[in-house]
């Protein structure tokens, strides 16, 4: 029979997209043969020491940074799935470095305000939302943060003179991109509508896609599974304690603990033990998940009595990970044993990859998640004041977007360089001459405008592509800009037929490669950052 340790990951070194990128990068000190460190800890370490991972320390994870010291931040939210990730691989025997560098690295995409944020980055990317200013609804693959935690890793955070991104295993990326939903539906709901969140749009290079097994909706690894699960552990502990830290919520902890004594009541009696069928390593494996769930009632119920408020709080937080954390342990042993897993086969070229999600709660570890979860999103999520701050964030980053939008000249030269190399790059693609360098710093005023009209597409300033910044060899003269507009919503994704069409998809490119800039710089900032460059956009000193 297997055990979680066979499941283990090794790194080898074609786990890297740029195999021998690593050569040139130590100081090659002969004391370095004695200093080992794992591959899987370099990831780690590359992305501890990056500027994103710095930037979480003040982006919102329900409330902002501003609210009070305690309150969690993305920052202190991924290192207690950190620690909560680091545990569960040491207990299971499995590659702790790897975990710890899927951990460290999963909400690295996050946006400013969380989750708000990105719901306007996702409307904008995917043209829901026209910011009362944009011609076409055109769906650039919208946005989600475990995407662009990949895109930050792989793309726009730099290592190398030459090369894009961090260089990370696909271990590390397969991990961060599964921690949370991949598709927008649930499978039994898919009508594959097209309407997902498009992955070609996050990441450097086609070739790397078939390293994300996207076939699944579960990371293939077990220390990726781990931390899907950490991520939700974290969630509940947190979100519980940050809540009851809000006065204005008027949360009482007496009343949450009879809450979560209530459901683990329900819980026992809606599902009595009575498995006369199941084996008896099943009738094993379920007595001992009621135990579990009767010794956490029990210890809630004696720490309910306690007069000390703040005691209360921290032993509900603890006893809650605890339990969640033995129940994983206990069900993911579980699982594995009964997995008939053939090692052989699990064991591809690449790794083991499993095409099962092991890593998971027990049934009754599951309704008492959900239970938690519902009870966070009516009490907490919903409150008037969560839901002021989520306002206010949806506001700060609309406007942001329409400034840039309406002007890029006020974003920074380094994110107009950005720009311009991804315009410069569709130009080469499409055979088109994109004569002026460094247009966004030498160009006229005129020679700007016109080329923001077209990356708007608000404008095809058919002429001037014959003049001085542009030498395009379509012969699109013949043709009216209607008739080329026209064309824009009807091709999409579809296959380049003729001169014509080609024209028209090196046009929505463009329109990509600008709206795509403009949502990477924003999708960077910090909540204050956010709030600063709002008022500098619209407020007089
Ligand atoms: N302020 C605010 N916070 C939210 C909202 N929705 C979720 N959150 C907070 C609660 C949790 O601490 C955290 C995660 O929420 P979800 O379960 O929806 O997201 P996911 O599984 O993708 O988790 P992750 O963001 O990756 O940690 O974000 C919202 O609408 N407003």
């Amino acid at each position: 029979m297997i055990s979680s340790s066979d499941l283990k990951q090794e790194f080898k070194e074609s786990d890297r997209f740029y195999e021998d990128a690593n050569k040139d990068l130590s100081l090659k000190d002969p004391i370095l043969q004695e200093m080992i460190r794992s591959e899987f800890g370099r990831d780690r370490d590359r992305i501890f020491f990056s500027r994103a991972f710095r930037r979480l320390q003040h982006k919102a994870q329900i409330y902002s940074n501003e609210k009070g010291d305690h309150y969690r931040t993305r920052l202190t939210h991924t290192l207690e799935v950190s620690q909560l990730s680091r545990s569960l691989a040491r207990y299971l025997s499995v590659n702790e470095d790897l975990v710890e560098a899927i951990a460290i690295g999963h909400d690295i995409g996050h946006t400013p305000f969380g989750h708000e944020g990105e719901r306007v980055l996702d409307d904008v990317m995917s043209g829901n939302d026209n910011l009362g200013m944009t011609r076409f609804k055109i769906n650039h693959g919208g946005f989600k943060h475990n995407f662009n935690s990949v895109r930050v890793l792989d793309i726009t955070t730099l290592k190398y003179q030459d090369k894009p991104g961090l260089n990370l295993s696909w271990q590390v990326l397969e991990g961060i991109l599964k921690h949370t939903r991949t598709k927008r539906c649930k499978e039994e709901d898919c009508t594959k509508c097209g309407n997902c969140w498009d992955i070609k749009r996050f990441i450097h290079d086609k070739k790397l896609i078939d390293t994300l097994y996207l076939d699944f909706n579960f990371s293939v690894t077990l220390e990726g599974q781990i931390v899907s699960i950490a991520d939700e552990i974290a969630q509940r502990q947190h979100d519980l304690d940050d809540g009851l830290r809000d006065a204005s919520l008027r949360l009482d902890s007496n009343d949450v603990y009879s809450k979560i004594i209530s459901f683990i009541g329900e819980i026992v009696d809606a599902k009595p033990v009575n498995c006369k069928s199941c084996s008896h390593q099943e009738k094993v494996y379920l007595n001992d998940c009621y135990n579990s769930l009767d010794i956490l009632k029990n210890k809630l119920e004696v720490n309910k009595e306690s007069k000390n408020k703040l005691y209360m709080i921290d032993s509900l937080v603890r006893d809650i990970i605890e339990y969640f954390i033995i129940d994983v342990y206990r069900t993911t042993n579980y699982n594995i044993s009964i997995s008939e897993l053939d090692i052989s086969r699990t064991n591809a070229c690449n790794g083991t990859i499993l095409d099962k999600n092991l890593v998971s709660f027990s049934e009754l570890g599951t309704i008492l998640d959900n239970k938690i979860e519902s009870y966070i999103n009516h009490q907490i999520i919903n409150s008037h004041g969560v839901n002021m701050f989520d306002g206010k964030s949806k506001f700060i980053i609309r406007q942001l977007c329409k400034a840039y939008y309406n002007n890029p000249l006020q974003m920074p030269s380094y994110v107009l360089m950005r720009l311009e190399k991804a315009i410069r790059d569709k130009f080469q693609f499409y055979g088109i001459d994109l004569r002026l360098s460094d247009i966004f710093k030498n160009g006229t005023k005129k020679d700007i405008t016109m080329l923001i009209k077209l990356l708007k597409l608000d404008d095809i300033p058919i002429i001037y592509m014959q003049g001085p910044i542009i030498k395009n060899p379509y012969d699109i003269n013949g043709h009216d800009k209607e008739s080329i507009f026209e064309s824009i919503n009807k091709i999409g994704t579809s296959e380049i037929e003729n001169d014509s069409d080609r024209f028209v998809k090196w046009l929505l490119e463009n329109n990509y490669a600008y709206l795509s800039t403009i949502c990477d710089y924003i999708a960077g900032m910090t909540d204050n950052y956010a709030k600063d460059e709002y008022k500098k956009l619209y407020l007089v000193d």
